[in-house]
This record gives C-alpha cells, structure tokens and sequence, in this order.
C-alpha cells in the first residue's frame, strides 16, 4: 500500500498535511518575484499582441524569434513544478490564472471585484489576440472569463464549488478593442450545489453572453 492509501486516517492526514505545506512552499514565491514576474507577464502579453499583428519581413521575424527562444532558455534555468498560487494583495486571487491571473501572460487578464453576499463583478477589454469572428471576440474566450467571474461570485457567497454546468446563451456578437462589462450574482444553493447567473455587456450596454452555471462542493 502506498503511503498516502495507508490505512490510518491520523497518519494518512498528517502526510497529507506536510505534502501540502510542501507544495505550497515550492508554489509560493517571494514577494519580489511576483512584482519581477507581473512586469514580465505584462510584456510578454505585449510580445502576444505584436506577434498576432506584426507585418514586418519572415527575416526579422525569425530573428525576434531567436532571440525569444534565448530568452525562454533562461528562464527555464530553474523551474518550479507547477504554476505559483497564493495572494500578492490579500484577495486569495490565483496569481497564474488563465483568466485573472496577474503573472500568466495567456490572462487578458480580467481584474474580477467579489461582492459581499455572493455576486463579482469586472470590466475590461479585450485586445485582437482574442479574436474569434473577425472584428468579435471567440465564444470560447468569452465563456472562460464567465466561468471564473461565476465562480468568484459563489465564493463569494461563502459556497464555492467546481463547475459542474456551464450553460451559455451568445445573443448578439462581443467586440473586442472596447471596454465590456460582466457581473455575476447567486442566484440559488441547494445543499452543494449552487446556481449562479452571469452576463456581459458592450459599452452601449446591451447584453452579449448570458451563462447560468452550476458549482458542487466536491464531497471530498
Ligand atoms: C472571495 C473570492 C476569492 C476568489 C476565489 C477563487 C474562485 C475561483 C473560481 C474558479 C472558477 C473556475 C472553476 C473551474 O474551472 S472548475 C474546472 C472545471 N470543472 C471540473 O473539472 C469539474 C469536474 N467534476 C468534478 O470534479 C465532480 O464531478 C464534481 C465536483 C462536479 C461533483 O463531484 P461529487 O462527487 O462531489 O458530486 P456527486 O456525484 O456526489 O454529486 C453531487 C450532486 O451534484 C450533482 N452533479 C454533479 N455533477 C453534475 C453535473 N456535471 N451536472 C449536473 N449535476 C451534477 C449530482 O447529481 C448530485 O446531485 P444530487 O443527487 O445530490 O441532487
């Protein structure tokens, strides 16, 4: 039997506990780090958006790209085993999310304010990087950001929870290059399980997406 299946709950328990505080020490950088790798983030989002709309000659191209590679190599000196979690300002935010993250670069990212009894919401605009339609934003994007803007707002309400559905309703086409609008609000709990209703607005204020999700506390 492996340790972590040993059959003593007490002893199971306390191995997990050190296997935790572990991972969390190699997954908690120090305070410099974040601030170092925030502005590092901020560039290489830059560096997305210049890829995805550079006209200059395949030559210059495949020079930047040299020197990226350079660049990659270095930071790959010394490599943690997975992204860092933790709070930089208190809000318990995961710093490398894909959606709100401050230090991962594919993050637009969305700044996601948790309101008290169960609702968030954020604003923010989207560059061309997150096309999908010419001129609109991807569906996929769009459902990624609501799925992490729900999930906010049930921890909010003090019920979080995985997301177990995520039904979207895509009413007219997002715009990307302006700034958009997002709350989300608890609509429900039901033992585990809690309902939460969430929207995006374009600047003129008429509705985009609409999405109803479901989060079930694991029973775990
Ligand atoms: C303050 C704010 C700070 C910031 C906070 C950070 C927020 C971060 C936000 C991040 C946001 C991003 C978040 C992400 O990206 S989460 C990543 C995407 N989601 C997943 O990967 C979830 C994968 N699934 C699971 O882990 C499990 O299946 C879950 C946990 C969902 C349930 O497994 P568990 O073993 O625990 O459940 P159970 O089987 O005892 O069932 C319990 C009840 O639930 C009902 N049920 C279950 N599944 C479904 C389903 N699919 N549709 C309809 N119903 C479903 C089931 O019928 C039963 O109902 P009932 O019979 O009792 O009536």
């Amino acid at each position: 039997m492996s340790e972590a299946g040993t059959a003593d709950p007490t002893r199971r328990n306390r191995i997990h506990e050190v296997w935790d505080r572990r991972i969390l020490a190699e997954r908690t950088l120090a305070d410099d780090q974040v601030a170092a790798l925030a502005d590092l983030a901020g560039r290489v989002r830059a560096l997305t958006d210049a890829v995805v709309h550079t006209r200059v000659p395949a030559d210059e191209i495949a020079a930047v790209s040299a020197e990226v590679a350079a660049l990659t190599d270095r930071l790959s000196a010394v490599r943690g085993e997975a992204p860092p979690i933790g709070s930089h300002d208190g809000t318990g935010r995961a710093l490398a999310s894909p959606v709100s993250g401050p230090l991962n670069p594919i993050a637009p990212p969305v700044d996601i304010e948790p309101l008290p009894g169960g609702g968030a919401r954020a604003a923010f605009t989207l560059g061309g990087v997150y096309e999908g339609p010419p001129t609109f934003v991807h569906g996929g994007v769009s459902a990624m950001i609501l799925d992490q803007l729900l999930g906010v707002a049930a921890a909010a309400n003090g019920t979080p929870g995985m997301t177990a559905t995520l039904d979207l309703r895509y009413r007219r086409p997002t715009p990307y290059g302006v700034r958009l609008t997002a709350e989300a609000r608890v609509a429900r709990v039901e033992g585990r399980k809690t309902w939460v209703d969430a929207s995006i607005a374009a600047p003129d204020g008429r509705t985009t997406v609409e999405a109803t999700a479901m989060f079930v506390m694991p029973a775990r």
